[in-house]
């Protein structure tokens, strides 16, 4: 795909997230590998909601920005995510709400955050590391990031207190299982304190297999 055509489909994908709920204010940011080299980022501060191809931020194939946008205070951890996950095409980043209320729980387990339940959290997204709390922007998120994306091949990472990460092999993708994680969480949520049947590990043997 054109790096126009990618930076308008990335832009409608952002409002149509906003539009129902899963980005408000100026949280989150999205990012897409160019084919030519480099990647295209949402600019730092704005609403995902009311983007145009212009507004965009570019990150050469060196990751220095380019002039321009200025890219989101997260560029460093999409460009770490991206040079580990050389399959990933696109980054999505969310304070949706049930996975960022899932995020702010106490002595969440390090190596997955949510107890598969459902097939599709397990063909979506894996399971899901929780990287641990720093300040919005901070150079730790990316190295903590790049460590856990090399040592779990999963779509998915939650920072605490904070909010989700998610990969897809292209925006589409991405968007797509963030839609379905924050749809897990939320069940998550609603079926708190209720006697929930898990998936058993043969099951989920068969869906990471299915998932490859
Ligand atoms: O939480 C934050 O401040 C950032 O992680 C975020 O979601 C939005 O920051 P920008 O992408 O720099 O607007
Ligand atoms: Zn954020």
């Amino acid at each position: 795909m054109s790096r126009n055509s990618k930076a308008e489909q990335l832009c409608a994908l952002c409002k149509s997230l906003f539009d129902r709920g899963y980005s408000v204010g100026g949280a989150g940011n999205v990012s897409v590998r160019l084919e030519e080299g480099g990647f295209l980022v949402t600019p730092t501060g704005g609403s995902l909601g009311r983007l145009t191809p212009a507004d965009l931020a570019e990150i050469d194939a060196a990751g220095q920005p380019v002039p321009g946008p200025k890219p989101s205070k997260e560029f460093a951890f999409h460009l770490a995510l991206f040079e580990c996950r050389p399959e990933a095409g696109a980054i999505v980043h969310l304070h949706s709400t049930y996975l960022t209320a899932l995020s702010c729980l106490e002595d969440l387990p390090t190596d997955n955050a949510l107890r598969p339940f459902t097939p599709y959290y397990v063909m979506r997204a894996g399971y899901m590391p929780v990287i641990p709390y720093y300040r919005p922007g901070a150079s730790e998120i990316a190295r903590d990031l790049a460590a856990a994306a090399k040592a779990h091949k999963v779509n998915a990472f939650l920072l605490a207190s904070h909010g989700v990460v998610v990969l897809g092999k292209d925006v589409e993708d991405a968007v797509n299982n963030a839609e379905e994680l924050e749809e897990t969480a939320r069940l998550a949520f609603i079926l708190r304190g209720e006697k929930i049947r898990y998936l058993n590990e043969a099951e989920i043997a068969e869906l990471r297999a299915m998932a490859r």
